[in-house]
């Protein structure tokens, strides 16, 4: 059966009571009964694109020297932010007719010059807080960056600083946080910069993207013990690089990008092949198939590594010809093993949520390490998870970077998502093996995924039984 929504409302980034919530079925209290798994599944799905590279990509194309196309770009809060935002620095932006299931394409018009005295809201998206005050200080005037309340325990130091490096004048109240802002002089001069990207790569990939409109360029050297996050680096690397800048990492932590031109370009956005996660990882507990359609032959995508990962809890992964396909077998529910694991999730902390969800539910223990730096994600991901864990009977303790996990049996009961979608989606996962989960939130998926309820609930109408599966259009 293929799964796949183009109804979906339109997101404006403005404010929680205009935040879009889900058309599926919510408690009187706004909990979402997570859904039960019945049995195998058989799903084939088509997801929205990718966060990571539509907003990239929307910034390129807001500094290129000529128009550009996104096709089947995201359509969720955090790009309807980062659209908001560059359109307020000047960038005109047009929703195109294209062949997305999930909404229109984007053609991005840079303006000749990017226009300050703007006040971008970032929302909760962490794109948008680390990716555009580099941009901003190109702008000549001030710029001024706030989001949510969630948004304002975020790490933000690290662009702070380095914007001062880069001698622009900064306006914060010495948290480190947001609210704060910026003078653009409209121009950056560049030059050398060392920074602590520790706390989150997105602090390198924002200096990185804006590097090449620096009056000299810029080489940029994490000075910090971890860098986490690296394949998002080398996005960002290989984003630039596709538009004919020049970008070098003649060292471990050290890019150096020349001063020159952004081209144009016409981009097929991939599908979000983190929020995949959840969907493949129903098929090791459900059993049976899921299907992810387009999954791209070669990416810079972390959620690519499900692929090698979920075959240590005991699935199997296939090519369908542009589908993955992962294969749970009886699945959990059906009597399959579920080994615990020990998981360095270093490079790839946007999955650890899902995977966590996945171990909790293992007969054996796991601890999943590297991973640190989710205390500033949209929560703080590893307390969210023990606390949620623990809410329900799991037996869960917090490391200094990560999660210990011990085999326990789970229980009904509140789930509270924080505002963070991947807690959501983590929730719904324990729920496909746990009567009575509630997930408080389930409109934070709107996030990057705001399809993701509908799509879980026609995944899981896969496994009815064959009389029921009969009147079904077939996929
Ligand atoms: O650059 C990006 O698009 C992202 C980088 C990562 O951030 P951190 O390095 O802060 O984990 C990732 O977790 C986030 O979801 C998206
Ligand atoms: C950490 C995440 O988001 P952000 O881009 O806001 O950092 C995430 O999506 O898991």
């Amino acid at each position: 059966m293929l799964i796949s929504n183009n109804s979906g409302p339109q997101f404006s980034p403005y404010g929680d009571e205009e935040r879009p919530g889900t058309t599926d079925p919510v408690a009187a209290d706004g909990a979402w009964p997570a859904p039960r798994a019945r049995g195998p599944l058989d799903a084939r799905l088509t997801l929205p694109g990718s966060k990571s590279l539509t907003n990239r990509e929307l910034v390129l194309s807001a500094l290129a020297d000529d128009p550009s196309l996104l096709r089947r770009p995201l359509h969720s809060r955090d790009s309807a932010l980062m659209i908001e935002a560059l359109r307020a620095l000047g960038v005109v932006i047009e929703e195109v007719p294209g062949e997305g299931l999930y909404g229109p394409d984007l053609r991005i018009t840079p303006p000749a010059e990017l226009a300050g005295s703007a006040s971008i809201d970032c929302g909760l998206a962490g794109t948008v807080m680390r990716f555009l005050p580099p941009v901003a200080a190109l702008a000549l005037g001030p710029v001024a960056f706030d989001g949510d309340e969630a948004a304002r325990r975020r790490p933000m130091r690290t662009t702070i600083d380095s914007l001062r490096a880069l001698g622009i004048d900064v306006n914060d109240d010495g948290r480190g946080t947001l609210p704060f802002s910026l003078w653009g002089a409209g121009a950056v001069r560049g030059g050398e910069v060392e920074i602590d990207a520790s706390a989150s790569s997105q602090f390198v990939s924002g200096l990185l993207l804006a590097a090449p409109r620096f009056t000299e360029g810029l080489t940029l050297r994490h000075t910090g013990e971890h860098l986490p996050s690296m394949p998002h680096i080398e996005m960002t690397v290989a984003a630039l690089a596709a538009r004919g800048v020049e970008v070098a990492s003649p060292d471990e932590g050290v890019w150096v990008v020349a001063p020159g031109p952004i081209a144009a370009a016409e981009i097929d956005i991939e599908p979000d092949l983190s929020n995949a996660a959840p969907f493949l990882i129903a098929a090791l507990v459900a059993g049976g198939t899921v299907a992810i359609e387009g999954w791209p032959r070669a990416t810079t995508q972390v959620g690519d590594d499900l692929a090698r990962i979920l075959p240590r809890f005991g699935a199997t992964v296939r090519r369908d010809g542009e589908a993955l396909v992962v294969d749970g077998g009886a699945g959990l529910l059906g009597g399959a093993a579920l080994p615990g694991l020990e998981l360095d999730l270093s490079t790839g902390g946007e999955l650890a949520p899902a995977l966590v969800a996945l171990a909790a539910l293992a007969e054996g223990p796991s601890r999943v390490t590297g991973i640190r730096h989710l205390r500033g994600h949209e929560t703080d991901r590893l307390s969210a998870l023990a606390d949620d864990l623990n809410g329900v009977g799991g037996a869960v303790t917090e490391l200094d970077d990560g999660l210990a996990l011990e085999p326990a049996s789970l229980t009904g009961g509140p789930w509270r998502a924080y505002e963070d979608h991947r807690m959501a989606t983590a929730g719904a996962i324990v729920g496909l093996a746990v009567d009575g989960i509630e997930v408080d939130d389930i409109a934070s998926t709107a996030k990057t995924l705001p399809q993701f309820a509908e799509l879980w609930r026609g995944m899981l109408a896969t496994s009815a039984a064959p009389a029921e599966r009969a009147g079904q259009q077939p996929g």
